[in-house]
């Protein structure tokens, strides 16, 4: 692993590492941060994945989460959101190709290649981050925005007892319902649209996945929440499964990093209360 910089913040520091990913075949950059701790102690660790557009650097400068994390003994990590570089496949549009991978592993040319972003996430980082750093596996919690709010359900649906705690901030709850889902599934996955449930949250749990331990949060003032985010589908689907799950509708956000920023604190407290011993 190349070390990229670390910065004291709060009470821990704000690392930021790059490696040669196997999944995707190209160099990958996460950040991580990691509170102070007493030698040998392992400390719970929240994945945060970020949504359309964003590298490692968005949740860690946009975000707030640090003062939290620091005041939790939290360890909070931050992937890019696809593989880059002049050898990957790209596309013009921001929604699809590079900042767009959607953790999904793609099976069609030009993307499959290198755009395995599902290993990425749900093995290979978390292998990498657990034999280099003090985390403990054994109490991990999963959240993300949008794009990576879509992330954090679908890799926890699909990976029951895993997580304890699973957040997230206006989530694509089903991209086999929307436009940005429809137009990146299609690309990596094809047309084949069985193959895509696997990445639906709604569909996993329609299929019997369940977890516990939900909170999301969606502010009303989202200019996506109708055409693309789609919330009451998530939540007719956790009803109609008897699951249960946190669903506030916060009056007056838009889908920005403000949105997600306000509530921070209370995700990482929420998790923190369930990832103690
Ligand atoms: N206007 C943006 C559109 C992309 C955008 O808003 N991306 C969001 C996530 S949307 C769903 O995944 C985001 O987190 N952006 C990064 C940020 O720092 O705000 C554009 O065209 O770039």
């Amino acid at each position: 692993m190349e070390h990229i910089s670390t910065s004291r913040c709060y009470a821990g520091e704000q690392q930021v590492w790059r490696h040669e990913s196997s999944s995707t075949g190209t160099p990958m950059t996460f950040a991580i941060y990691i509170p102070d701790h007493e030698d040998g102690t392992r400390l719970p660790v929240i994945w945060w994945l970020s949504g359309l557009t964003c590298t490692h650097e968005n949740a860690m400068i946009k975000c707030e989460y640090k003062r939290a994390c620091a005041e939790h003994g939290i360890i909070f990590v931050c992937p890019d959101t696809s593989p880059r570089g002049e050898g990957v496949a790209n596309h013009d549009d921001y929604d699809f190709g590079q900042g767009a991978g959607f953790y999904v592993n793609a099976t069609q040319e030009p993307w499959s290649p290198h755009f395995q972003m599902r290993s990425y996430v749900e093995d290979e980082l978390p292998a990498l981050v657990a034999a280099n750093f003090p985390v403990d596996m054994d109490r991990q919690g999963i959240s993300g925005h949008s794009m990576g709010g879509h992330g954090a359900l679908t890799v926890s649906l699909r990976n029951p007892g895993r997580f304890r705690s699973t957040s997230a901030f206006a989530p694509i709850v089903s991209p086999l319902n929307c436009p940005w889902g429809d137009k990146a599934l299609s690309g990596y996955l094809g047309d084949n649209r069985a193959a895509w449930r696997e990445y639906d949250s709604v569909a996993l749990i329609e299929d019997g996945a369940r977890i516990e331990n939900v909170l999301v949060d969606q502010g009303t003032a989202d200019e996506w929440l109708e055409g693309q985010l789609k919330t009451h589908l998530f939540e007719n689907a956790v009803r109609d499964a008897g699951m249960q799950a946190e669903i506030r509708m916060q009056e007056g956000y838009d889908h920005s990093y403000f949105f997600v920023s306000t509530f921070i604190s209370d995700h990482v407290a929420w998790h923190a209360a369930k990832l103690k011993d």
